[in-house]
């Protein structure tokens, strides 16, 4: 990027910052339905706009949400808090799935929440989206953010703030070719990853095993998307972690670690908060640990662009240089928006490249069919880049197969209807939060032919008409409110894995017996994933 020399950067005194938890926030929250945009009329509700069925293509009579099956309020209190339904939320979808259907009901509290398993359905109901959709209840993010005079970021914001901030980012990073530009930055990452499977494994007595393979793969991730939102390196993957990024690791792993209690930070109603301070505290807590950590670099980045203006240097850079310099965000804004971004693009990128290399050390003929392509394709011991990923499909099937079919990471997202709607032949009113049940969708036999086999080449397609994409599988979210990281975890995740799969033999450790997921905010591995990573003969 260019900089005129008349150009002034703002700062901080001129200007007032995917697990996953969208659904989860909204599947446990209690507090009133009210603040939770919930329609007053609730389930009884009758259409104040007449919608009818040829509105949506229905044939049937619209029932009432209270016709809708579903589980009750105690068997789900059961469920949850006795037989500790939080990290079996994908596994609950398809017992409901089966149970209720297509379209089900559930009560949390005083919270109606109406699941779509279905991917015709979700496919309407995301089809139907006005210009700024709501996902969940965000009041606990957006409490802590006026209590400390931050402002929202793209994940807390609504409405008119949401749009504004969405409009400027989509221009940098929603497309491939936005990306493809931090392609040697995220190559640079990856030989340090590689140097990194190098040392860990010698530390194991077969000189071979990565244990916990997500420690490395968070590593990996962090540093990755933090050397394109910061345009610096944070030293992740170095035997020695600075300091700093040490604690905003600890500022995450609390976020993340104590999901349960900071969950429930938005849960305990205010009054509460004296008798139960703990969630509310260590929410607020790990939010000033990441604040704290986007503040110091963004700043650093911002007293560089001075100094080379200073000097009457051209400022080049990247998305934080383009952010700054542009002022088309405020000083308050880009720091909620990058602290945001860091949070979203980490455990949701690490977990599923610790997913795809235990699916390829489970599957050794498939990661050998990927290994030809990527040598046939690339040649010998070259390096790709975003430009050869195109000529790379069994590469992109294996990371569709894992995200988007078996291990879906966020496997479940969430909207609050803006507009009375008719999904499945029910009347569901305006304000009603809705479930999208990602994970049961993925894994379904009608859209998935064998849908628990592990099939990269299912994603490849054999002409243009033949799209194997749809909303049976969206691991992105779908429309104006999709992950706008997508590009991003696409870059890393492509680039890691081919160059892993060039360098190793990826195989699975005798410490690692077959692992289940459990859904701890995001869909992740219930026990460690323990690997060997054995050099390829070149
Ligand atoms: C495998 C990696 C990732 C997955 C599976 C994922 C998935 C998702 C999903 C499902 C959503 C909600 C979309 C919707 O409601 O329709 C989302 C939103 C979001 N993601 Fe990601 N994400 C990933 C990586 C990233 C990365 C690397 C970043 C940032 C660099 C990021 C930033 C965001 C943000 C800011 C939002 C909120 C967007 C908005 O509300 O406008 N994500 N992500």
């Amino acid at each position: 990027i260019k900089t005129p020399s008349n150009i002034t950067i703002p700062h901080r005194g001129e200007s007032t910052l995917h697990q996953m938890f969208f659904i989860l926030r909204a599947l446990h929250k209690s507090a009133s339905s009210e603040a939770l945009g919930i329609s007053a009329a609730g389930e009884e509700a009758i259409p104040q706009r007449l919608i009818t069925p040829a509105d949506v293509g229905e044939k049937t009579s619209i029932k009432t949400l209270k016709e809708m099956p579903g589980p009750s309020t105690l068997a789900n209190l059961i469920e949850f808090f006795w037989r500790d339904g939080f990290s079996r939320i994908h596994e609950i979808q398809l017992e409901h799935r089966k149970k209720y259907g297509k379209i089900f009901k559930s009560h949390f509290g005083p919270q109606l929440v109406v699941s779509i398993a279905d991917r015709d359905l979700v496919a309407q109901v995301l089809r139907a989206e006005g210009v700024a959709p709501q996902r969940g209840n965000m009041e606990s993010w957006k409490e802590y953010r006026d209590m400390r005079g931050r402002s929202t970021g793209l994940i807390s914001a609504e409405g008119e703030d949401w749009l504004k901030m969405r409009s400027v980012l989509r221009q940098l990073i929603m497309r491939p070719r936005d990306v493809a530009v931090f392609s040697n930055d995220v190559n640079k990452v990856v030989d340090d990853l590689i140097k990194r499977v190098h040392v860990l494994r010698t530390q194991e007595s077969d000189g071979a095993t990565v244990l916990n393979v997500n420690d490395l793969f968070f590593k990996y991730a962090m540093e990755g998307v933090a050397a394109i939102l910061y345009e610096c390196r944070l030293g992740c993957l170095e035997n020695e972690i600075p300091q700093e990024t040490q604690d905003y690791i600890t500022a995450l792993h609390l976020m993340f670690s104590s999901f349960k209690t900071t969950m429930y930070a938005g849960a305990i109603p205010k009054w509460l908060r004296p008798i139960i301070p703990k969630p509310w505290e260590e929410f607020c807590l790990s939010w000033d640990g990441l604040f704290k950590f986007s503040l110091i670099h963004v700043d650093k980045r911002l007293s560089e662009i001075k100094a080379q203006l200073e000097q009457g240097e051209e400022v080049k850079g990247g998305l934080l240089t383009h952010m700054l310099i542009t002022k088309e965000m405020n000083m308050e804004e880009i720091y909620a928006n990058v602290t945001e971004m860091l949070l979203a693009g980490v455990d949701t990128t690490s977990f599923t490249l610790s997913w795809a290399s235990y699916l390829l050390a489970r599957h050794p003929q498939i990661q050998q069919q990927i290994f030809t392509e990527v040598t046939r394709t690339l040649g010998p011991g070259t390096v790709a880049t975003a430009d050869d990923v195109p000529r790379l499909p069994l590469i992109r099937g294996l990371v569709k197969e894992t995200l988007s079919r078996l291990f879906p990471v966020l496997p479940g997202n969430g909207r609050i209807t803006q507009d009375d709607l008719v999904v499945g032949g029910y009347f569901i009113p305006k304000g009603t939060q809705l479930a999208l049940c990602h994970y049961s969708t993925s894994l379904d036999e009608e859209t998935f032919a064998d849908a628990l086999d592990f099939r990269p080449d299912r994603w490849i397609r054999k002409d243009s008409t033949d799209r194997v994409d749809n909303f049976g599988s969206i691991p992105f979210g779908y429309g104006i409110r999709s992950c706008i990281g997508r590009r991003i975890a696409e870059l890393e995740m492509h680039l890691a894995l081919t160059r892993l799969i060039q360098r190793f033999h990826i195989g699975v450790s005798p410490l690692t017996a077959d692992v289940k997921a459990k859904t701890h905010g995001l869909l992740c591995p219930a026990t460690p994933i323990n690997l060997q990573f054995v050099d390829r003969e070149n």
